[in-house]
């Protein structure tokens, strides 16, 4: 790597082919042309009913900080070969725009925007890929966490999974997404100084293997600590590591809190309920159970039907690294520009998979939400002058099954988005994560059950409002036609 630039800036984090569209609006003047881009995935992540919402912090503070720095204006110019003119623009560039976004802890679901931008084109350019990298994974981890917080319930759920992570970043921003989803605590030592989340831990087999027994080891840890979790599989678990921490437990009484012992290896199910069965007969009834060892919401489920004596799971591996989907597939899609007489004019692109067309225009995202009980009916989207709240019976169909549709009435329309920033400057102030984690609780507490479940949920809907879908139609013929007298004219020619 070269050397640590000093003015390091995260405005290059984004791909090449931004900066070279950047260049050809700014060359032929349509760079400051009001543009309107919206962010969403297509398709929900693990086979899941909803996702949780995270990222939202970090979008901000690239956002607030996004300049090119000396050194990446030279880099720029001398290694990529930009001219002097274009690189002297992007030196002012700032994001002087607007964001408007969903919270984090929000669930959502595919096809409904989480983030819009409206700023000058080349702002909303330059920043796509730093977005999507950012909501891509913390959005994954997120949802993730909550499948395997939905399994545990009440039990405790430890975020085990730095070592494993894609590099440093991740290990820090994937635990702070990880506790958005439910966890209860991080082994990362600086995410819990950097986000003031809960770290928590035990100790490794190094330990023991450093005093060649578990008996010294335990005995040694106990002396230093006064909330002892003994790991008792480094030699024989039944035999010399759950006999030993109830030794070492017994011998130092009320000096320690002994809070119990983890298994990270062999039959989990077996070797729980036999540690249970000897913590109980030694006269330690509240001791937990850590189990840990390549856990998800798989095996702990599984774990579950095996009626396993569990009280504490420690995941690393599964969940930092999104084991089962490594990706998430947000994609930033423009929905609408301003023409050279500074009218909105709303644009589409077409595809022939029906999911796959976009919706044109200038939104809004509700979520409509049944007076009676509280549940959420589905998500409504509208153009951004409709507002639901005022329909007595709103009808909701599927935006591409269209016969599929109900009336609601007697609801509640929440709108989704809020204004994060406006005109550059972030109007925002992030709650806590913890405030994160207990809103993703409310909001789980909206959902039917039938949307909850892990395995084949019910699709939940996400409609359009009929402006919505007339505008889109439109759309789709007004580009039928152009393509037409495109065909038309190099017949013609
Ligand atoms: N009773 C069980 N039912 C289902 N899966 C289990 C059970 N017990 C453990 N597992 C899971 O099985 C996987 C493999 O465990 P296995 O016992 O083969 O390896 P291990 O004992 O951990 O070996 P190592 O000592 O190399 O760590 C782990 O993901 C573990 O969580
Ligand atoms: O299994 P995961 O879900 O990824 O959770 C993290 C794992 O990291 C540790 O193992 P490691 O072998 O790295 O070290 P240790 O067992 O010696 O502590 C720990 O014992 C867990 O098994
Ligand atoms: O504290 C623990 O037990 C721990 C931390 C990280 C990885 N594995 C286990």
């Amino acid at each position: 790597m070269k050397s640590i630039y000093s003015d390091d800036s995260l405005a290059l984090h984004t791909d090449l082919y931004q900066i070279n569209m950047a260049e050809t609006y700014w060359a032929d003047g349509i760079h400051n042309r009001k543009a309107i881009f919206e962010l969403y995935f297509r398709k929900l992540p693990f086979g899941n009913g909803y996702a949780v919402f995270a990222g939202l912090e970090r979008m901000l503070e690239y956002l607030r900080n996004f300049k090119f720095s000396e050194s990446d204006l030279a880099y720029l110019q001398q290694e990529v070969g930009y001219k002097e003119d274009f690189i002297n623009y992007l030196r002012d560039i700032r994001f002087t725009g607007d964001m408007y976004s969903m919270l984090e802890g929000e669930l959502v679901f595919g096809n409904e925007p989480i983030v819009r931008i409206e700023a000058p084109l080349v702002e909303a350019q330059l920043i796509e890929t730093a977005l999507l990298n950012i909501v891509n994974y913390q959005t994954l981890i997120a949802t993730k966490a909550s499948r395997i917080k939905h399994v545990a319930g009440e039990e405790t759920v430890m975020e085990f999974g730095t070592r494993r992570a894609q590099e440093m970043d991740a290990a820090i921003w994937g635990t702070r997404a990880a506790i958005i989803g439910g966890f209860d605590s991080t082994s990362n030592v600086r995410a819990g100084k950097l986000f003031d989340l809960p770290v928590a831990g035990t100790h490794a087999h190094s330990l023991v293997q450093s005093y060649r027994s578990d008996y010294e080891a335990f005995h040694a840890y106990a002396r230093r600590h006064k909330d002892c979790v003994f790991l008792v599989d480094t030699y024989d678990t039944l035999k010399s590591g759950v006999p030993m921490a109830i030794k070492v437990a017994k011998e130092l009484g009320d000096k320690i809190n002994f809070i119990g012992v983890r298994l990270d290896s062999g039959d989990i199910a077996f070797l729980s309920k036999e540690a249970r069965r000897m913590l109980d007969e030694a006269g330690f009834p509240e001791a937990k159970i850590v189990v840990s060892n390549d856990l998800d919401e798989y095996t702990m489920l599984n774990l579950r039907a095996q009626n396993a004596r569990v009280d504490l799971w420690g995941i690393g591996t599964k969940i930092i690294t999104a084991y089962d989907q490594p990706a998430l597939g947000a994609v930033y899609k423009i929905v609408s520009i301003e023409d050279e007489n500074g009218v909105m004019q709303d644009t589409i692109k077409i595809s022939a998979n029906a999911e796959k067309v976009t919706t044109p225009g200038h939104k809004k995202v509700y979520r409509i939400i049944d007076r009676e009980n509280g549940k959420a009916e589905g998500d409504y989207i509208c153009m951004h002058d409709e507002d639901p709240s005022s329909e007595e019976r709103l009808k909701m169909f599927h935006p591409v099954h269209t016969f599929i549709s109900k009336f609601v009435t007697n609801f509640e329309a929440k709108n989704l988005h809020e204004k994060v920033i406006a005109n550059g400057e972030v109007v925002y102030e992030s709650p806590t994560v913890e405030e994160m984690k207990q809103y993703a609780f409310a909001n789980l507490d909206q959902l039917w059950d039938e949307y909850k479940r892990s395995l084949n949920p019910e699709a939940y809907p996400v409609d359009l409002s009929q402006k919505c879908w007339d505008n889109k139609m439109r759309n789709i013929e007004e580009v039928k036609e152009m393509v037409q007298r495109t065909v038309d004219e190099i017949e013609g020619a």
